[in-house]
């Protein structure tokens, strides 16, 4: 069966679904991450084993839950799929783990936001395979030991940061996602508009891949926006030119922005002269989370040299004036240059 027959195109929710790749040969770029991986499961088949657990982190949309899935599909396994807000109770987590056959992947998605006691019965549980379950309470509490089977965890998080130093030590392999390039994004639009039976020239997909941020799910969902424009005001066809006046209407900038990063800088230049601002003063500036504003706007702002994070708080660079038109400040309150981020290979257009 081929790559597409394989995929039956649903409604438009499913559309992700349908694109989402199940192989790891299917995967784009992230040679190093994929060579890894493809080791590590190749080495444990061959033992008859279940790998060792697994971590994966990187902002939000680059593939980590894609990954998860296709772990378990590499190694023929049975996949569950739970978050770390989930787990309120250890004893739910219990209930998941003894519930395990032999050699399942168990995919803890968020693994940052665990709670504390869930944590540390998953101390035991990846290093022993072994839970003690506590029943009552106070000094008639006893622990009831529980085996588990082999099993390998697969954890995800966007904000490795936060993990504590035991749960980190006890993944074997730890991965870390990073923002796309431009051509590598190309290519993945190609793939998915293939799959959805979207035609697209080269210039409709360096057009939308170059605003999508680095990220997988970003150049997807903009890849469906530019299909109903050029399918409702167009031959159908995605073009460099359907692309840019698709994106005109749903407020996509040249560097991929939206409305969130924008107002983040304006608020950083408007509001506070450039920086250095808090997080948090800067998140009710746009009316945001400051979670939300730090996971999902900072790291790509910082990627593209739009934004700095420094020790007294966040900093617009002068890229970041520029780009929203204005002159920045000279002397003594000038800003940071910002680094130069962009490798030869990694730069986005
Ligand atoms: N390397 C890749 N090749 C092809 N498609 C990809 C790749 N990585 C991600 N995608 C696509 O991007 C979408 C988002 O990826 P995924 O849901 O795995 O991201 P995530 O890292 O789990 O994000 P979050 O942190 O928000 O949960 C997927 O549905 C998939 O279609
Ligand atoms: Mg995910």
């Amino acid at each position: 069966m081929n790559e597409i027959s394989a995929y039956v195109a649903e409604g438009e929710q499913d559309a992700e679904a349908t694109v989402r790749p199940k192989r790891l040969s299917e995967f784009i770029a992230q040679h190093r991450v994929r060579d890894q991986l493809d080791l590590l499961l190749k080495g444990a088949m061959g033992r008859g084993t279940p790998p060792d657990h697994i971590l994966l982190s990187g902002p939000p949309g680059l593939g980590k839950t894609t990954l998860a899935n296709i772990v378990a599909a590499e190694l023929g396994s049975g996949i569950r799929v739970t978050s770390g807000p989930a787990i309120e109770r250890s004893g739910d987590l219990a209930a998941i783990l003894t519930s395990l056959a032999m050699g399942d992947v168990l995919f803890i998605d968020e693994i940052h936001r665990i709670a504390k006691p869930a944590e540390e019965l998953l101390y035991s549980a990846m290093e022993d395979f072994r839970v003690d379950v506590v029943v009552g309470k106070g000094p008639g509490a006893t622990a009831i030991p529980l085996d588990v089977e082999p099993f390998t965890l697969v954890g995800a998080t966007t904000r490795s940061g936060l993990l504590t130093g035991p749960m980190r030590d006890r993944f074997g392999f730890v991965a870390h996602l990073d923002f796309y390039a431009a051509s590598d994004l190309e290519q993945l639009l190609h793939r998915s508009a293939r799959i959805l039976g979207v035609p697209i020239t080269d210039e409709g997909a360096v057009e939308i891949s170059g605003r999508s941020r680095g990220t997988p799910r970003i150049a997807n969902r903009l890849l469906r926006r530019v299909r109903d424009y050029a399918e409702v005001r167009a031959d159908g066809m995605v073009t460099l030119e359907t692309a840019r006046e698709a994106l005109k209407v749903y407020d996509v900038d040249a560097l991929g922005l939206d409305r969130l990063d924008r107002a983040v800088l304006r608020a950083l230049v408007d509001s506070f002269k450039g920086g250095p601002v808090g997080l948090s003063t800067l998140a009710v500036a746009v009316g945001e989370q400051p979670d939300t504003v730090e996971e999902v706007c900072e790291p790509f702002l910082v990627r593209a040299g739009l934004l700095a994070r420094t020790p007294r708080g966040r900093v617009a660079t002068e890229a970041a004036w520029h780009h929203l038109g204005r002159t920045p400040p000279t002397g003594q309150n000038a800003p940071a240059g910002g680094p130069d981020l962009f490798s030869a290979e990694q730069r986005f257009p």
